[in-house]
């Protein structure tokens, strides 16, 4: 590396001044130059700076798009913008140039901290904003950084400080503010809104609200979406006081077809198709389009996550991927870069990545659910089609959603062709599904999952023209996912109030007993309990999936109770007497319900217990009842009785002392037994290991004659010989040693034996 040259002080002046005189020619062209009557095409007649110029032609942006002819003067020159343009037109520069130029200008160095932050709503969007920015910033001394949720907050913090451009999720940003120390927004001279309507949406509105109130007031605010769907009131709020509308805001004022929000070079149709025959046109559709690009969107992650799965069995023969909130971020971005680079795929998503992800080339964007409004059609759609090039849309309405929602869209400029599905190419994939669900369990409870999730996304939509939840035809969809019926849903809402409802009309008392477990104790939050997996998995009902395990103990519990029926004998008389009835009042006050309810409590207040036998015939007797007097006279005097009584109870016991001996002696000679056996195993052992450190078995075991069976043989029998020269037959001697020393024994055959030949072991 060159070693820098150190400039004298009059040389630093000079050049200080020289880009001084730079900055205000630069300042003073942006001031002169006006949008309307320029007609500037090519990014090198803006009045940009050298390293932004330089990092737009390097990444081959050579000519404006109209938003951003339209926008970046206006942005250059200082003003908020609220910029909307279609899908594909280049939003992202529109705002990123005029970011760098600002810090440009403003000579921002890395000591000064963050000068602009991007707010960007999903994960995708604010990496691919950072990418386009690395791209075109490449030559300028800033530095940027991405904060998005699903990675380690110390490892993002550690590096802010440095940071001059920061691009990221609502409630990451939201979350470093909170924490870190090292981002200080004092000084942020921009701040960005890409999607603005979807991040001033509900659910990222107070986030967005707490993000503003922590930066600078001073600063300039850009908006940029293809979609306006908020109220300026809502824009007002980030401080838009003096701000340019640019793009085309509100299509409905424009009278031709240029207003609409989609792409000219996009082809839109339809299809009017039952709810349950969807998954067969999907699935004919991409047999018919295996060469193509394309991304199908669905409304949740569980249906995207079933439909993959059960598709990617059926093998339709294009490669298959699936993208939603639900994945890892590691899983997401691997996804989203495959896609990207891939010719012929099939990408299965929800709407994480309907808005402004810029995949390359998609040919056909499938909707296979109803988006929830016009605007997010119009961004799904948007994912084909972009930057002036082709592609194709078609969505799957039911009878019910087609004309209310053609009816929003058209509200919107935007035409649809209607295509009709061909019977005969129509193939029904329904009996497949019913299949693998059937073989598969697993298969099965996402089939449950995406048919529950579906239902409910349809009963929360806020378009209820659109979206109808009495009309589902639910046990049709149900089958069309391959499930034998439809699973019961609970519905949140619905539950709460029903319960709110039950809770006002029941007793009090009613319900401390409902509540009351078997030991007459009122459990008082039984949500609070530590539920396991297992308890949750009986616990879900109309599902038999993964519950067969569930549902034999059910039926067994069943035929349990049915055996207890048919076991127990039944009262005969069921006619109570009311006044055999305590009095049944039901304390009020908890204390006293609990009390009242307990098996413990009831039972001390019933004075003690008495103890009964049943006799042969099943009446009850107390365990020790007087003879009455006569009977007793019958037999003879008392003494005599006493006398007999003790001779029979003597000879009793005498028998049973000769049996409890007769145990006790067994039980010696067992234990006597035992002993000696272990004595003999040990014995045994140390023979052994004596042998082998003698070397006699190696010798035996390896002797051969070079003839495998003769060998083997020879083995055996050396074996045998061996055993038999340890343990001779019973008639020899019972030891004697050998010539080499070595003690041989005979094997014993009686406990007698065992023992003499221990102890002659011992001996020697
Ligand atoms: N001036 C340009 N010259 C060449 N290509 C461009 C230019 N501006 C943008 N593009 C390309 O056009 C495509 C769409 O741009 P961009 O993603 O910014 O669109 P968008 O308006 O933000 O879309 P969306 O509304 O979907 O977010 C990108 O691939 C981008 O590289």
């Amino acid at each position: 590396m060159a070693k820098k040259q150190r400039l004298t002080t009059s040389q630093r002046k000079d050049l200080r001044k020289k880009e001084d005189e730079y900055l205000e020619n630069l300042n003073k062209k942006i001031e002169e130059y006006d949008p309307n009557t320029s007609k500037t095409i090519l990014f090198k007649d803006l009045p940009l700076s050298p390293p932004t110029l330089k990092g737009l032609n390097g990444a081959a942006f050579l000519k404006l798009t109209d938003i951003q002819r339209e926008s970046i003067p206006i942005s250059l020159k200082g003003y908020d913008v609220l910029g909307s343009a279609k899908t594909g037109s280049g939003k992202t520069l529109a705002f990123l140039i005029p970011i760098l130029e600002k810090l440009y200008r403003e000579k921002w160095t890395e000591f000064d901290g963050l000068g602009a932050l991007v707010i960007s709503p999903t994960r995708e969007l604010a990496m691919q904003i950072y990418e386009v920015l690395l791209k075109i910033g490449t030559y300028t001394s800033l530095s940027a950084g991405l904060v998005i949720g699903g990675k380690d907050v110390k490892f993002e913090s550690e590096r802010l400080s440095k940071i001059n451009i920061l691009i990221g999720t609502p409630g990451r940003i939201l979350q470093h503010l909170d924490q870190a120390i090292a981002l200080n927004t004092s000084n942020l001279q921009m701040l960005v809104l890409d999607e603005a309507d979807r991040c001033l949406d509900m659910g990222f509105k107070k986030t967005l609200d707490a993000i503003v109130s922590n930066l600078p007031a001073s600063r300039q605010t850009l908006l940029f979406s293809a979609t306006q769907s908020q109220s300026l009131g809502d824009l007002a709020r980030l401080s838009l006081t003096d701000y340019k509308t640019v793009g085309t805001m509100d299509p409905s004022k424009d009278k031709t077809d240029e207003g609409a929000a989609t792409p000219k070079t996009l082809e839109q149709s339809y299809v009017e198709t039952e709810l349950a025959d969807k998954l067969d046109i999907l699935y004919s559709f991409i047999k018919s389009h295996l060469k193509h690009k394309m991304i199908v969107f669905l409304s949740s992650s569980k249906q995207v996550h079933f439909v993959y799965e059960t598709f990617r069995k059926l093998q339709p023969g294009i490669s298959l991927m699936h993208l939603h909130g639900r994945q890892k971020q590691k899983a997401r971005t691997e996804t989203l870069d495959k896609f990207s680079r891939a010719q012929q795929v099939c990408l299965f998503a929800t709407d994480v990545v309907a808005r402004g992800i810029d995949f390359p080339s998609v040919d056909w964007v499938i909707q296979v659910d109803c988006p929830e409004d016009a605007d997010t059609y119009i961004h799904r759609v948007g994912r084909a089609a972009r930057y002036g090039k082709k592609g194709k849309s078609l969505i799957m309405l039911t009878p019910q959603e087609c004309e209310p929602f053609l009816k929003r869209l058209a509200s919107k400029k935007i035409k649809l062709g209607k295509l009709t599905i061909k019977q005969a190419k129509k193939k029904s994939i329904k009996p497949q599904l019913q299949s693998l669900l059937f073989k598969d369990p697993e298969l099965k409870y996402l089939g449950q999952k995406a048919f529950i999730s579906y239902v409910r996304s349809i009963y929360i939509q806020k378009d209820k023209e659109v979206f109808n939840f009495e009309s589902l035809a639910t046990e049709a969809f149900a089958n069309s996912l391959g499930l034998p019926g439809a699973p019961k849903i609970k519905i949140k809402g619905m539950k709460a109030i029903d319960r709110a409802k039950e809770l006002k009309n029941t007793p009090r008392q009613l319900l401390a007993l409902q509540q009351a477990n078997d030991e007459g104790e009122i459990v008082k939050d039984k949500t609070k309990a530590v539920r396991t997996k297992y308890d949750k998995m009986f616990e879900r009902k109309n599902q038999t999936i993964l519950s067969e395990h569930y549902l034999n103990i059910t039926q067994s519990q069943a035929a349990a109770d049915e055996d207890e029926d048919f076991m127990t004998v039944k009262r005969q008389d069921h006619q109570l007497n009311e006044e055999e009835l305590p009095a049944l009042t039901v304390p009020t006050s908890n204390r006293g319900q609990k009390k009242a309810l307990s098996k413990k409590a009831s039972l001390s207040t019933k004075g003690n217990a008495t103890k009964l036998v049943f006799d042969d015939d099943g009446e009850a007797h107390p365990v020790y009842e007087l003879e009455g007097e006569e009977d007793f006279q019958k037999k003879g005097s008392a003494e005599a009785q006493k006398k007999d009584f003790l001779s029979k109870e003597s000879d009793v016991m005498a028998e049973v002392d000769t049996g409890d001996k007769q145990v006790a002696k067994e039980k010696r000679q067992e234990k006597k037994r035992k002993r000696l056996e272990l004595m003999r195993r040990e014995m045994e052992m140390s023979l052994e290991e004596e042998e082998a450190s003698s070397g006699e078995d190696v010798a035996n075991a390896y002797v051969g004659t070079g003839n495998l069976s003769d060998d083997m043989e020879d083995e055996e029998e050396g074996n045998n010989t061996r055993k038999r020269a340890r343990f001779s037959t019973a008639t020899e001697e019972t030891t004697h040693e050998s010539d080499a020393g070595i003690l041989e024994l005979e094997e014993p055959e009686t406990l007698e034996d065992l023992e003499s030949l221990t102890s002659r072991l011992i001996q020697n």
